[in-house]
């Protein structure tokens, strides 16, 4: 009987360690199982040229809830998700599954490639432990899910990495299991079956414990209710908050290379940001500003005296490389005549970024004879770095703030 809330997935004190070279893991997985045979337990230091993938990891995973693993290359992931598969043994540490677990680890892991897309749906089913006829019941379901209805009788070997992922999550989701392990392979399918494999998750949730390994922290925000950050093996942010998760994992990235061109007829001499008319610092090369408070950018700018007219436009990226905003003089019909030295300042009333750290972006363009954007005289993907600060609440990178009003209609 299933219960809400039930712990699914239990992980205590668990670390698992590599060899830096094969010849060497292979000498000590030899000294280790002679040791193993002989009585005696593996030594928990660590020997030249070995180091800890996963180090001490505890946590609980509930029915209904969502874990978000992140953390940048090599961090541990998917050595954690093999060890909760089962594909791994810890080298130190227990971990108790219950239920049925499916899994999308490695991309078309667990299919026979000379077998087709239908005779792996009867393979990993059964793998799952489905019977036959249980399996015969969801067939359907499955092929409509991946939408392979026409390469359904076709090898594996001969699908595409999308199709392949879109067989194997169609299976994991649709067995409907305890347990849904799932690595960043999701990211190989397409914009539209990514919106669907989350959507499914969601109602998968209702009934099922999922850790979810991803870069992307778009999804990890949607879907999970519980994130750790992973940092040489081991949980950065122990609290589980997915918030604090994702900007300590942004923060872990140094800012990224700037892209310049132009400047030959228009060049920024300068760019600063004003508080009120207090020039802001960035000694760590943000700029801290506070959310929903007014600011001033000044551009310092020498213009030649053969531009006519310009129009300026700050874009803010946050570190997906997403634009989130613009800050666009033509939206406020401003457009510029100005020759020589040429400092522009321009006030935003409230600036409604969400927490975290954006860069901000400075295109120049003549105006052409309607007004409209012509040639760039000036691009710079990053003449400032902002860090913004005093919202607590929210994942979104842009906030908005308004009126709210309430009136009770009951007489
Ligand atoms: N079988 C193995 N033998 C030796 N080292 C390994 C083995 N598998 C993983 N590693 C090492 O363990 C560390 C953690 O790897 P893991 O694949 O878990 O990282 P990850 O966080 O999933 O990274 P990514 O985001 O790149 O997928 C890495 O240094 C990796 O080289």
């Amino acid at each position: 009987m299933e219960k809400k809330g039930e712990i699914l997935v239990k992980v205590e004190g668990v670390s698992k360690k590599f060899c830096k070279d094969l010849k060497t893991g292979l000498w000590y997985g030899l000294k280790d199982l002679f040791g193993n045979v002989l009585g005696s337990s593996a030594s928990s230091d660590l020997r030249p040229r070995e180091f800890w993938a996963v180090r001490d990891i505890s946590f609980e995973l509930r029915r209904g809830e969502c874990l978000g693993l992140i953390g940048h290359n090599g961090a541990g992931k998917s050595t954690l998700l093999k060890m909760l598969n089962g594909l791994i043994m810890p080298d130190e540490g227990t971990i108790t599954m219950h239920g049925r677990i499916g899994a999308l680890i490695e991309l078309g892991a667990g299919f026979n490639p000379i077998l087709t897309g239908r005779e792996n749906i009867y393979n990993n089913g059964a793998v799952l432990g489905f019977s036959r006829k249980e399996i015969d019941n969801k067939l359907d379901q499955i092929i409509e899910f991946a939408e392979l209805k026409e390469f359904i009788d076709m090898p594996v070997q001969h699908y595409s990495s999308g199709m392949k992922v879109r067989l194997g999550f169609a299976i994991a989701a649709q067995m409907e299991p305890d347990v849904l392990l799932i690595d960043e392979v999701l990211a190989v399918g397409d914009v539209g079956f990514r919106m669907k494999c989350l959507t499914r998750l969601g109602e998968l949730l209702t009934n099922c414990a999922v850790v979810f390994v991803s870069h992307t922290m778009p999804q990890i925000a949607r879907i999970s209710n519980l994130a750790y950050l992973l940092e040489k093996g081991t949980i950065h942010n122990l609290s589980g908050d997915v918030g604090t998760a994702i900007q300590s994992y942004y923060n872990q990235f140094k800012q990224r290379d700037r892209v310049q061109h132009g400047g030959e007829l228009i060049s920024v001499k300068s760019f600063e940001i004003l508080d009120i008319d207090r020039q802001i610092e960035s000694p760590d090369g943000y700029y801290p500003l506070t959310f929903n408070q007014s600011y001033t950018f000044r551009l310092t700018l020498k213009v030649s005296p053969n531009v006519n007219a310009y129009w300026i436009n700050y874009s803010f990226i946050d570190k997906d490389t997403k634009q989130v905003a613009n800050f666009f003089s033509l939206f406020s019909e401003m457009l510029f005549e100005e020759k020589g030295t040429v400092v522009v300042n321009s006030s935003i009333e409230s600036l409604n970024l969400g927490q975290g750290h954006y860069n901000i972006g400075v295109a120049i363009n003549e105006s052409k004879e309607d007004k409209t954007r012509g040639a760039i005289y000036f691009y710079d993907s990053c003449i400032a770095n902002i860090r913004i600060t005093g919202i607590s609440e929210g994942l979104a990178p842009v906030q908005f703030v308004g009126q709210w009003t309430a009136i009770s209609m009951d007489k």
